[in-house]
């Protein structure tokens, strides 16, 4: 079965191919680039508007969108949906993730609970579906390591001591809040063929 994926995020794309047993097409590999506004108000709908602006232009396809992104309670829930543009539209990884650390120095925090969320979005000609992970741990004001994407180097996981970026790519592919979607969408997609 062959997914399109409705992601142009490189580190999305190599964690959904690793993660899903099944053949992942990114979607600017068959369409070209395409402007999608994620204006929904949470990440399940921004994941439905990604789904469905790639499968309208491929009918009779499955398509598979992720929205993400990382959420702060000590700074009231920051950046959440807005995780991709939190330094301003267009903004790097690098430049949004010295953004968090920037506002948890402003504060003089150390480490603080934080967590990610995934809206997984499959649509298809059976219908749209949609299903969650999460992963909770500990955000700190600093950088460490280089593995992962996004804030992945300022994030400690829960029963972990070293960020995302320092850890080994199996410990995020284990407990992560993509990996946590992407098992209940399998169950969907089993349903699928
Ligand atoms: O595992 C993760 N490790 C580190 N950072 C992460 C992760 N998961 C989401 N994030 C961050 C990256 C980005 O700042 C935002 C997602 O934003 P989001 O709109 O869903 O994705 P995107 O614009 O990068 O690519 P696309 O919309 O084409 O899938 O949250
Ligand atoms: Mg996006």
């Amino acid at each position: 079965m062959k997914i399109i994926l409705a992601s142009s995020n490189r580190g999305k794309i190599k964690e959904i191919q690793e993660l899903l047993q099944a053949e992942v097409v990114p979607y600017k590999d068959i369409l070209g680039d395409i402007t999608i506004i994620e204006n929904g108000k949470s990440f399940q709908e921004n994941a439905m508007i990604k789904a469905k602006a790639i499968f309208e232009r491929v009918p009779q396809s499955i398509v598979l969108a992720d929205d993400s992104g990382i959420s702060v309670p000590a700074l009231g829930g920051e950046p959440g949906i807005y995780s991709a543009r939190y330094a301003g539209e267009g903004a790097t990884d690098k430049e949004n993730l010295q953004k968090l650390i920037s506002k948890l120095q402003e504060k003089n925090i150390k480490k603080t609970p934080a967590f990610y969320t995934a809206a997984i979005a499959i649509a298809s000609p059976k219908g749209i579906f949609t299903t969650h992970g999460w992963m909770w741990g500990e955000v700190i004001d600093e950088a460490r390591g280089d593995r992962g994407f996004g804030y992945d180097p300022m994030f400690i996981p829960e029963g972990y001591e070293k960020t995302l970026g320092e850890l080994d790519e199996e410990v995020k592919k284990r407990i992560s809040h993509r990996a946590k979607a992407l098992r209940l969408a399998k169950i969907v997609l089993e349903r699928m063929v």
